[in-house]
């Protein structure tokens, strides 16, 4: 019935706020003065689902980490439940496929941010006692490829920060959004489809075309290597009907000069995973979106989960 997606900096605080929010729901339900159906809250995290810290230690370990958490998700989604998802969610892809896959269930979302400086992350971190920490260079790491959720886009909004100074969460406002805010129909951006459109191929290179040129672009516009690029990527859509607005995405890279020749390496080898899907309608994530956004937005994420990794 809803999605809460939790998403911060490691040891930022964000079990603590998911035991609070759960805390407040939970009392609310039980409240006659809240009427509405019954409903049970489930929390799901790495620690629910028995995954260690150090599977952030490197992206190997890290993507089944991942897949496991969106299976459980997909799994947990029904009508009688709402659902936290307490974990990094760092990557911006993630929670839009999040996103993509609570509004097929036709649920309602809303993502909590739990703000900390990365200074007292690190305290945390290291005064630690439940045996959970993070390795010192996976915490800095982890910072520095956070993507920070935004009100401005559709799927981490409407969202909630908390500071690490509140005492309390925004339990009122949470409970709203996810009793009685908008419950988003499926669209053509976000619907799965069993098969993929014909058309899916020509969007999968199209698509991750004009993403490396704007790549490459951008870094030959910039004097410094690397940083946080916004880039348009023109569709077929937009270049067709000049009224439709490019895709706008933000991508992340590391500190280096991207050459085409790697881009180009990266582009092949993620229309290559993709194109299993085409057939099979799905990958281990999940159904496929093929939207021109949808595989732009995914391409990003890729991107920045392994170019990042290999320099
Ligand atoms: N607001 C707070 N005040 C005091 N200590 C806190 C606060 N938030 C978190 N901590 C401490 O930081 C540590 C990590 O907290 P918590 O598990 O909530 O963080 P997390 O963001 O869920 O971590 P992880 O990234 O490992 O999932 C705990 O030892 C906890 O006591």
């Amino acid at each position: 019935m809803s999605l809460i997606t939790i998403s911060g900096y490691p040891c930022a605080g964000k079990s603590h706020r998911a035991t609070q929010i759960k805390y407040s729901l939970e009392q609310r339900l039980a409240d006659p003065a809240y009427p509405g159906p019954s409903l049970t809250v489930t929390v799901l995290s790495d620690d629910t689902l028995n995954i260690p810290r150090s599977a952030y230690d490197d992206s190997r370990s890290e993507k089944p980490a991942r897949a496991a958490l969106f299976s459980a998700f997909q799994r947990h989604l029904g009508n009688n439940r709402i659902v936290i998802v307490d974990a990094l969610d760092y990557i911006k892809g993630f929670r839009y496929q999040m996103y993509c896959a609570a509004r097929e269930a036709k649920v309602r979302v809303c993502t909590v941010y739990v703000i900390a400086p990365p200074e007292q992350c690190r305290t945390w971190n290291t005064s630690r006692e439940d045996g959970r920490s993070y390795a010192p260079a996976t915490l800095d790491n982890l910072i520095q490829r956070y993507e920070e959720p935004s009100s401005m886009v559709r799927w981490d909004s409407p969202l909630f920060t908390i500071p690490w100074t509140d005492a309390d969460v925004p339990a009122d406002d949470i409970w709203r959004a996810i009793t009685h805010g908008l419950v988003k129909p499926p669209n053509t951006g976000t619907q799965a489809v069993a098969r993929a459109p014909t058309d899916a191929l020509h969007t999968l290179e199209s698509t991750t075309t004009a993403l490396v040129s704007a790549i490459v672009a951008a870094q030959s516009a910039s004097s410094l290597p690397g940083g946080t690029l916004s880039l348009d990527v023109p569709t077929s859509t937009s270049t067709s009907a000049p009224s439709t607005p490019p895709v706008k995405v933000t991508l992340t890279l590391p500190p280096r000069h991207l050459t085409l020749s790697e881009l180009g390496r990266h582009k092949r080898q993620f229309i290559t995973m993709h194109k299993r899907a085409i057939t099979l309608g799905s990958t281990e994530m999940g159904k496929v979106d093929w939207s021109e956004e949808s595989v732009a937005h995914k391409f990003v994420g890729y991107l920045e989960e392994n170019v990042g990794l290999s320099g």
